[in-house]
């Protein structure tokens, strides 16, 4: 599995555990920025991590601000981006089996380190279960197809 993961400055520092996490773990990756904690606009990287994983490049994305809202607001915006701000483990392993959310945001200002792991693992981990939830996720489908031309 390849990761396309970004975060403004509110969320770099987790980031950069993030990125220890996954390379322990031997999961691909590549960092969107940002590269510091000098004050940046999560939009830019919202959008070059949904860009990434929409354009099939990258299977996932992970992307943290200081509360996960702005930037997943942001992502999806992204045609195919499906992106869930998430704070506990039960809604990471949800949104995958019923939401098939291909793009994970976190808070850093909201989750400590420990918890962020748990949940990036449990997100990574989990499939999407199809059935009843793909017919709803192809609405949604279809609600972007109406809106964004
Ligand atoms: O939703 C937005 C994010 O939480 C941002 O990380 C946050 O707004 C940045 O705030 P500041 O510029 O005060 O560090």
């Amino acid at each position: 599995m390849k990761i396309a993961i970004g975060s403004d400055h509110g969320g770099f520092s987790l980031k950069e555990i993030i990125k220890e996490h996954l390379q322990q773990k031997s999961i691909e990756f590549k960092d969107f920025g940002t590269d510091s904690e000098a004050s940046c606009d999560y939009s830019e990287f919202a959008e070059a991590v949904g860009e990434a994983v929409v354009s099939g490049i990258y299977d996932r994305g992970i992307i943290i601000c200081g509360t996960g809202i702005g930037i997943s607001i942001a992502a999806n915006k992204i045609p195919g981006v499906r992106c869930a701000v998430v704070g506990d483990c039960f809604s990471a392993k949800a949104t995958r089996q019923h939401n098939d959310t291909n793009i994970l945001a976190l808070g850093a200002r909201v989750v400590g380190s420990g918890l962020a792991l748990e949940i990036v693992d449990t997100w990574l981990g989990t499939e999407f279960e199809g059935g009843r939830h793909q017919q709803r996720i192809d609405k949604i489908t279809e609600i972007e197809k109406k809106y964004c031309r």
